[in-house]
């Protein structure tokens, strides 16, 4: 052992009782169960979604409240108290107008300060003191701590537990104690989150949700292909910049550009103002309950085509200068017949429709106007300079990759690109083939690259980013080609189709699946994968375990676009000691609703998996790094103590 190392860990533990100490912590933690891991993907913007389904974990929260007060409570009183579980701060408003006296209101909040401390009490109870401690809200750690660990067997204490929450109640700290405890529950329900990926784009509040994740007790991210898009434009990608505001226009998101990070659009619009027009397919999607006037809708249509034209120029010299990308058919400029109108594509020629070519030259179509140019100099800047997205970015860099082995299982947004026969597709990158976990590695360490050195925005490794977003190899997007160009101008659907990777048919087949496993170094008869990305369309019959529990793809649909294809809002998956659950849920109106009706959204459970014993921590990624610790402390003890 190093003993430099040794040294450091002896400033730490200066005696053989801390040492001993310590060793004896860490071996007790080995035996506890292990945590509730909670996955979710998808989640495309829609913060209030999401936050329904942290806040009930999934479900967990209300399945904990009925294992200890089923036979006390109705089930309205069940719901209610779950509410104010979920929603502290609202619900304790809307339940205090309906008390006439204070004595009510007193009885009230004893009673609900009694039920959380039991939950918090069942909820933590795989869990240390010291965790707990960890997770109870600073300013009331000590009155909690005394309320949680009354043992009072000789009654000699009532009194003083009674005049402890009396006191609490007159002195004004009700309210801030049952919210602080109702956090400490959400918080105690999920000992670790993971987000499989696609967190932007689409819905209204992604920075919502990486503002949440920032200050979650424990996280971790495997990128989207969404999320690669925004490091790609933040790490000097045009091309990239120009998709995240086409996507938010044609969401009618320009705010999180604007608004939130802070970007201004305004060289962008009066370009847009200049050269476009209404255009029926570049109007911005409606999605219930959005309301725009007619003219802010045509200033965003606007928008739309000018940065959508932008975008399609950008792509043509990265495809010319990246023979390696293998995109010559996504040329599509050069494909056009300026003058007739039309489109040859794959030896078919088709008329254009929404046409809005005022910017192109037919003979150099990928050639910026010098407007063109400046505007995304200045976009490129403020998005480079905005100190929001690079608190945001630079934590989606932290606490993310593009796949994770944890717990023994196979984390990855999209999919590991594979060939009709199973094996590994290989891509050529800088004269070296790559194939499977090899590839991606490769992937990663260019996006790291790019990421790093935001000065550089045409270099190999930033164009890659965009090929991450786009490219057929790509294990984030998996398809063989983005059709958008197609479906804006090309009426015949057949154009539209994305030919997807044989992997999301051959992930049905469990020895595939164990193939891949292994490929990650996993063990094929208890690990599994877990892929987001693709909806899986329950109004279809189509089933989300797939390859005999093997491959778990729980991209449900948080996003409210998809919701009509998927038919619910969203898959998650909670692996427990116990084992692992699938959870769908129902569609999530708004959290006004759930306060108002006391209903939760519903939440159907599926088992997939029941271990056999009950997992514990020695057998996880952590028991593992508690393992190392332990012989490091054992090791020192050795050689300082041991004399
Ligand atoms: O529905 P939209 O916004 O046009 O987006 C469609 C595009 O999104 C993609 O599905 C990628 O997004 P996802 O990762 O959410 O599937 C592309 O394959 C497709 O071209
Ligand atoms: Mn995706």
């Amino acid at each position: 052992m190093n003993l430099k190392y040794l040294d450091l860990l002896a400033k730490k533990y200066d005696s053989e009782e801390k040492v001993a100490t310590e060793i004896i912590n860490l071996e007790a933690i080995l035996d506890l169960p292990k945590g509730t891991e909670h996955f979710v993907s998808d989640l495309h913007g829609e913060y209030q979604a999401f936050q329904h389904v942290l806040r009930n974990g999934s479900g967990n929260v209300k399945v904990k409240i009925r294992d200890l007060f089923k036979e006390e409570l109705q089930e309205k009183e069940l719901n209610e108290f779950a509410t104010l579980v979920y929603y502290p701060e609202e619900k304790l408003q809307l339940v205090k107008s309906n008390f006439s006296t204070k004595k009510e209101l007193q009885e009230w909040y004893i009673e609900m300060i009694e039920r959380m401390l039991k939950l918090v009490s069942y909820a933590s109870s795989k869990y240390t003191r010291s965790k707990l401690r960890k997770a109870l809200p600073v300013q009331f750690v000590y009155i909690i701590e005394e309320l949680l660990y009354k043992t009072d067997e000789f009654k000699n204490k009532k009194d003083y537990y009674a005049k402890m929450l009396e006191r609490i109640i007159s002195l004004g700290q009700a309210d801030k104690l049952i919210i602080g405890l109702a956090y400490t529950i959400q918080r105690l329900v999920v000992d670790h989150l993971h987000v499989v990926g696609d967190i932007y784009d689409r819905g209204p509040a992604p920075h919502k949700i990486v503002d949440t994740l920032i200050n979650y007790h424990s996280v971790d991210i495997q990128w989207g292909n969404h999320d690669v898009l925004w490091l790609g434009a933040f790490s000097g990608s045009k091309v990239c910049l120009a998709n995240i505001i086409r996507i938010c226009a044609r969401y009618n998101n320009l705010d999180i550009i604007e608004d939130v990070y802070g970007i201004n659009l305004r060289p962008l619009l009066n370009l847009a103002e200049k050269y476009y027009d209404d255009n029926p397919v570049f109007r911005p999607k409606k999605i219930s309950g959005e309301t725009l006037t007619e003219q802010e809708q045509l200033q965003i249509t606007k928008i739309h085509q000018a940065i959508s034209i932008i975008q399609f120029k950008l792509e043509s010299p990265i495809i010319k200068r990246r023979r390696c990308f293998d995109m010559a058919d996504r040329l599509l400029l050069e494909k056009v017949d300026f003058d007739k109108n039309e489109a040859t594509l794959h030896g078919k020629t088709y008329p254009l429709e929404n046409a809005c070519f005022a910017t192109i030259n037919p003979d150099k179509p990928e050639e910026l106007l010098e407007e063109e140019r400046l505007v995304m100099e200045k976009l490129l800047f403020s998005v480079q300079h905005s100190e929001k997205l690079a608190r945001h970015m630079n934590f989606l860099m932290k606490k993310g990759s593009l796949y994770l082995q944890y717990n023994g299982n196979l984390l990855i947004h999209g999919c590991i690109p594979l060939e009709e026969n199973g094996t590994m597709k290989e891509m050529e990158i800088e004269r070296k083939a790559y194939a499977g976990r090899e590839l991606l590695d490769v992937f990663e360490s260019y996006l790291r690259y790019a990421f790093a050195h935001p000065e550089e925005t045409d270099d190999f490794a930033t164009d890659m980013v965009w090929y991450l977003w786009t490219g057929e190899n790509s294990s984030l997007f998996g398809k063989r080609e983005m059709t958008t160009f197609e479906r804006y101008f090309i009426k015949d659907k057949a154009t539209h189709k994305e030919r997807k990777n044989p992997y999301y048919y051959l992930r049905e087949d469990e020895e595939i699946c164990r193939r891949m496993l292994a490929e990650f170094d996993l063990d094929p008869d208890h690990g599994r994968i877990i892929n987001g990305h693709t909806p899986v369309k329950e109004i279809d019959g189509e089933n989300p375990i797939k390859a005999n529990g093997k491959m778990l793809v729980i991209d449900g649909g948080f996003s409210k676009a998809y919701q009509s294809t998927t038919g619910i809002a969203g898959y998650t998956l909670l692996y427990n000691s116990y084992g692992m659950q699938l959870v769908a849920h129902q569609l999530f109106n708004s959290k006004e609703e759930v306060l108002s009706n006391e209903t939760d959204v519903l939440s159907v459970k599926r088992l997939v998996d029941k271990e056999l014993e009950r997992k514990k921590v020695r057998e996880t990624n952590i028991g593992e790094e508690l393992l190392q610790e332990i012989s490091d402390l054992n090791s020192l003890r050795k050689h300082r103590y041991m004399k």
